[in-house]
């Protein structure tokens, strides 16, 4: 295991820069939220359409320049050593773990989920043998790859906490991690129940697990024991699953009800 640099603690707290009418530091209702979303790498376009048909302003951030203006910043799923990589070398690493650490709310889904958390179980070592880092922020471990490579991608049908409306969120899993543990400030938001569930499927193009059930559980010849794929602390959202690809809004609304603070 590998620990990030904790956030710094040092910024001053987070306040996006126009906002005249709200000095409680939170965006007024009326004004048309700016969440950016990191655009080193990854699927970027599928967040910003996300963000805009829910009626939010969504603009891509590469410069330490473009993060001041920001209500909220989206990590997008990708390649989490190569986001570590490229954030660095852009000089945006520090500049974030600052803003996450001033309560910046910031959402990662998939390798956004990986940057976004304290530990990573099994990072990846570079030439060097230097392993990769997280930005951090997340009391927690994750497992990068934990439900199988690309070719074990699958979708299913999960129960998530805290989203408008009840019924289940179509999650697609692609190379994803899942949570191996999480700290006590951290809450659980949806998990892949023990033995998979009934509607998991392969994604078109792979096969998939055995029905519905994570292959590293049964791999391991184990009793299945449930996985923690959505967590929440703070400001802070994460998903192992990539809702912005399947047209589900409602975690993307969550996210936007956390930068207004309702909720
Ligand atoms: N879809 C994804 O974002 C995959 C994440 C990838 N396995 C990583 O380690 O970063």
């Amino acid at each position: 295991m590998t620990s990030s640099p904790p956030a710094s603690g040092t910024a001053a707290p987070h306040r996006p820069a126009d906002l005249p009418d709200a000095p409680t530091g939170r965006p007024a209702p009326s004004r048309t939220l700016c969440v950016g979303v990191l655009a080193v790498q990854g699927d970027v376009r599928e967040h910003i359409n996300t963000i805009e048909s829910l009626g939010g302003r969504a603009v891509p951030v590469r410069r330490p320049a473009e993060l001041a203006a920001l209500d909220g910043l989206i990590i997008p799923g990708g390649e989490s050593t190569t986001m570590d990589r490229l954030t660095r070398i852009f000089g945006l690493a520090e500049p974030l773990r600052d803003l996450i650490g001033s309560g910046l709310p910031v959402y990662g889904s998939c390798a956004g989920m990986i940057m976004l958390s304290d530990v990573i179980a099994d990072p990846s070592v570079d030439q060097l043998g230097q392993p990769q880092q997280s930005l951090g922020g997340l009391d927690m471990v994750v497992r990068r790859n934990a439900f199988g490579r690309q070719r074990e991608s699958f979708e299913t049908d999960l129960a998530f906490t805290g989203l408008a409306g009840h019924t289940p969120v179509r999650a697609v899993f692609i190379r994803a991690p899942w949570v191996e543990k999480v700290g006590d400030g951290v809450q659980v938001l949806a998990e892949v129940p023990a033995g998979g569930t009934p509607a998991a499927g392969p994604l078109e193009g792979t096969t998939g697990p055995r029905r519905g059930v994570p292959p590293g559980d049964t791999d391991a010849g184990a009793e299945p024991v449930a996985r923690i794929v959505a967590v929440r602390s703070g400001n802070l959202l994460a998903t192992s699953f990539h809702p912005e690809i399947t047209g589900e809004r409602r975690v993307h609304e969550l996210f936007i009800r956390m930068i207004r603070g309702e909720a």
